[in-house]
């Protein structure tokens, strides 16, 4: 201030200064402003000389020049004081700093205009700076209230809400005056009030940090994070900031991980209940209760179908709402709307089928109503299979919408697919059991030997039928070659033929039913069938052997067959002892230690005067046929019923051949009598066992069907022999018949032919035989021709044959005679013997007998011719009055 000015007005400067107030005094005209040292204090420029307004102009900020001049501006239109003009100085030091001004209008002019202002300038830099701060905070909180991502509500302690930002609304779809209405309870009130409040905790508690639900405008349920803070406001009410933040996604993610993270432990437990369950209703009950547990889903149950009756019947269900199977109608006939629905489809169809809006799809129209009452917004339908065919479905319903996310639809589809992969295996296991029962059955229970070796003929198992075969124990067998089961001479070829087949696959043995030859543990060799297959166990290759002992059977076959070859020889007239040797053999083939002879009886006389004993030494069988029946050879009893010595040492009855028995080396014997059809004794089998030992049931069985054999052989032979006799003789006389004469004639006309010498024919005829028949009977005519036959036998040579060529008509052929005379002769002696008297039945016989004779070639180069002309002849000597001979001559023939 200058010094003139405030040194003219000393009170006034005395109390600028006392007071440090006064600034400056400016005087409007002329324009001069008179400054004080608080000017300079307050901005560091000089106070000694007064300025112009426009010099102060300059220092005071260009955005507050117009501050001071409204100030000055209300002061010159009338005001007396102008107050807080808040301008910003430039200190001298460069800052600006800011300065509240007040003025007072101290003097005017006659136009009462302001002539003279005094202004004191206050440093309000302090509070500016605070302003600022405060200002800058402000617009912070302001800036982030409204552009905030999250929504904030400003509130009162008791929930009533005062404002809230845009994000709030945005993100509950109510207007900030919806929102300054509803107030918290509101908020976490669904608009749908038929669905359950979920309380604001969070809000409700002033918490710091929180989480809570509420529900959007829309009805949608938000899950939010909350962030409060209480603070007093201007006005020292206590306020409550809350912000939200829409947590909804990471929620519903977290859910579903949890929810992920459980079903994938439903999963394992799954796969464990599919291991451990038994059976598929075990297997249902399981898998339902693990899902719904761990997929919180309000129902889950497992529908089997019946493909036949299209009918849908739960097999098991879980959940809290269970009840609603009771009511449901579900089909998977397509035909009817509750048919038609996910499960119906998902079955029919083979596939997952998923319905995230269950209560609003058309399909699932008829279960609206009571999905409804359930809770249930979504399912989903999971197809089970069994070996390929749908059998049923996992139906699982839960109470939130678009509750089946990709991720939880391709687990709860492989939880499907484990239980359909578990049904097969149990339908396996099932079966393998069975088939395992069935193969141990099998195994254990088969007379059959079976045994497994590998391609080394290592045996790797071995039955109990085996070990019973082959006399071994099982656990000598087992990792023992095959060679032990071998007899050595067949070991060689086995393996050679295993290693053939492993190389080339050729199989040179019948794989199906070989004959091979086996040993057994005690060192004896009997007949096996084998079949052989190949398999793969355990990964290993093995061949598998079924053995079966066939010495029965083939000693059954060896039977048939020897019985069949014996019917053969005795059919087809191979001779007695070739039959009877080959009996023998098949006897001994059949019983073991024993050789057999057959005794045969002298068919007039009864004594045993044949054998065939082809096993016994000649000496052993001499001397048996040499003991007369019922001495030291065979008992009384041999011919009329069996007998077993089972010692013959032991038996006194044979003491006396004992001995000889012991150096022959037979201690038991038994004998079968042999007889014929009519129950005559024919002959005996005797069978000579070369250890003591009692007759087997087998040999019970046998022995009397071979002694048939035996008696069929021999009366077989004898009827043979019959038959052949008759074929060639005549069964009245004995002597040859017409047939056997043709061969014989035939013959000697050949040799005749060949020799060159002559066969003479003599043709007898009885004379007036026909009276005997008639006045005696043919019985005594048939014992006349006998007698005749008889002395035509005797009255020839031996080489002359005689014969009969039926009725009682004889003939006789001599060969090699030397002339007529010889023919005639032998005529004569012929007509002699049967003119003998014949004694027949008491009564005397006279008989005269008619010959004609030709002779070869001479009277016919054939036979017939030759035979023909003999009759002539004979006819000839009947005509001349019988009882006499002729020759042939070729006038007979004329006549
Ligand atoms: N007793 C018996 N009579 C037989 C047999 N075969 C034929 N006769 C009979 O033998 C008789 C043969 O008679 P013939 O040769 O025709 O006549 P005959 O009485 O002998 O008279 P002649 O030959 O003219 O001298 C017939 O009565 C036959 O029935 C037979 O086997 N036994």
């Amino acid at each position: 201030m200058s010094d003139h000015y405030f040194g003219s007005d000393t009170l006034f400067s005395t109390l600028a200064e006392s007071i440090g107030l006064i600034a400056m005094v400016w005087e409007l005209e002329p324009d001069i402003i008179h400054l004080s040292e608080q000017w300079t204090a307050l901005t560091g420029h000089p106070s000694a000389d007064p300025i112009s307004s426009a010099q102060l102009r300059k220092i005071i900020h260009s955005d507050d020049l117009m501050v001071m001049n409204d100030a000055i501006l209300r002061c010159l239109k009338g005001s007396d004081h102008f107050y807080d003009a808040e301008v910003r100085v430039l200190h001298r030091n460069g800052e600006w700093i800011w300065l509240a001004a007040r003025g007072r209008v101290v003097e005017r002019n006659a136009e009462h205009r302001a002539a003279r202002i005094v202004a004191s300038f206050l440093d309000i830099g302090h509070r500016k700076r605070a302003e600022l701060i405060l200002s800058e905070s402000e617009q912070r909180y302001r800036a982030m209230f409204n552009i905030s991502p999250h929504g904030i509500l400003l509130t009162k302690p008791d929930g009533e809400i005062l404002s809230a930002n845009p994000a709030a609304c945005l993100l509950t779809g109510y207007s900030e005056a919806e929102l300054i209405h509803l107030g918290h309870a509101g908020l976490s009130k669904s608009a749908d009030t038929a669905r359950s409040s979920l309380p604001l905790t969070g809000l409700q508690m002033g918490s710091r940090n929180g989480q809570a639900s509420l529900f959007r405008k829309d009805g949608v349920r938000l899950d939010v994070a909350l962030s409060s803070a209480t603070f007093t406001d201007q006005s020292g009410a206590m306020r409550i900031s809350v912000m939200l933040q829409d947590i909804t996604d990471s929620i519903a993610t977290e859910r579903k991980l949890q929810r992920l993270a459980r079903l994938y432990d439903a999963r394992s437990r799954c796969n464990q209940a599919i291991i451990q369950s038994k059976t598929p209703q075990a297997l249902y009950e399981a898998v339902c209760k693990i899902v719904a547990e761990c997929g919180d889903f309000g129902l889950a149950w497992v529908a089997l179908v019946d493909w036949q009756t299209r009918q849908i019947k739960p097999s098991c269900s879980e959940g809290r709402e269970r009840a609603y199977l009771h009511s449901a109608k579900i089909s998977i006939d397509p035909t009817i709307p509750a048919g038609c629905g996910p499960l119906g489809r998902a079955i029919r169809e083979s596939r997952n089928i998923i319905c995230e809006d269950f209560q609003n799809a058309p399909s699932t129209a008829p279960w609206h109503a009571l999905a409804g009452i359930h809770h249930f917004r979504a399912i989903a339908v999971f197809p089970l299979q069994q070996t390929g065919q749908t059998i049923g479905a996992l139906t699982l319903y839960a109470s939130d919408k678009d509750y089946f996310d990709a991720q939880l639809v391709e687990l709860l589809a492989e939880i499907a697919r484990d239980i359909s992969f578990g049904l097969d295996n149990l339908q396996r296991d099932i079966a393998l059991s069975s088939s395992e029962a069935r193969f141990r059955t099998l195994w254990e229970t088969s007379t059959d030997g079976i045994l497994m070796m590998t391609q080394e003929s290592i045996i790797r198992y071995a039955n109990p039928a085996l070990e019973t075969l082959y006399g071994h124990p099982g656990d000598q067998l087992l990792g023992k070659s095959i060679a032990m089961l071998q007899p050595a001479r067949f070991r060689t070829s086995h393996d050679e033929g295993i290693r053939r087949f492993l190389r080339s696959g050729r199989r040179m043995l019948n794989w199906r039913g070989a004959s091979v030859v086996a040993l057994h543990a005690d060192g004896h060799e009997f007949p096996m069938e084998i079949s052989f297959s190949e398999a793969v166990i355990d990964g290993e290759r093995l061949f598998i052997d079924f053995m079966r002992d066939i010495t029965e059977r083939k000693r059954a076959n060896d039977l048939v067959s020897h019985q069949n070859a014996i019917l053969k020889m005795i059919t087809s007239s191979v001779e007695l002892p070739i039959t009877l040797a080959a009996v023998n053999q098949m006897i001994e083939g059949q019983v073991s230690d024993t050789t057999c002879c057959i005794q045969g009886l002298h068919e007039s006389d009864g004594s045993f005067s044949w054998q065939v004993a082809e096993n016994l030494p000649e000496s052993f069988t001499h001397f048996m046929l040499q003991l007369p029946t019922g001495k030291a050879g065979l008992p009384d009893t041999a011919l009329d019923a069996a007998r077993v010595v089972a010692d013959l040492e032991c038996d006194p009855d044979y003491a006396a051949h004992a001995l000889l028995a012991r150096e022959y080396g037979i201690r038991g014997t038994s004998f079968w009598p042999v007889q014929g059809r009519q129950g005559q004794s024919l002959a005996v089998l005797v069978l000579y066992h070369h250890g003591s030992r009692a007759i087997s049931e087998f040999e019970q069985c046998l022995l009397p069907s071979v002694v048939d054999l035996i008696g069929l052989a021999i009366e077989n032979r004898k009827s043979d022999e019959r038959i052949r006799y008759l074929a060639h003789h005549d069964d009245l006389t004995g002597l040859p018949n017409r047939a056997r004469f043709m061969q014989e004639l035939t013959l000697a006309t050949a040799r005749a032919a060949r020799g060159g010498h002559q066969v003479g024919l003599l043709f007898l005829d009885l004379d007036r035989f026909k009276n005997i028949n008639d006045t005696l009977g043919h019985h005594t005519g048939d014992a006349v021709l006998r007698e005749v036959a008889n002395r035509l036998r005797h009255a020839v040579r031996e080489v002359d044959m005689v014969a009969r060529l039926g009725g009682d008509e004889f003939v006789v052929m001599a060969e090699n005679f030397f002339d007529l005379a010889t023919l005639t002769g032998i005529a004569q002696k012929l007509i002699e013997q049967i003119s003998q008297p014949m004694d027949i039945e008491a009564q005397e016989f006279h008989l005269t007998v008619s010959i004609g004779i030709s002779i070869y070639p001479v009277d016919g180069s054939d036979i017939h011719t030759l035979i023909k002309n003999a009759d002539m002849a004979m006819y000839r000597v009947k005509e001349l009055g019988r009882n006499s001979h002729q020759f042939y001559d070729e006038q007979m023939s004329a006549g």
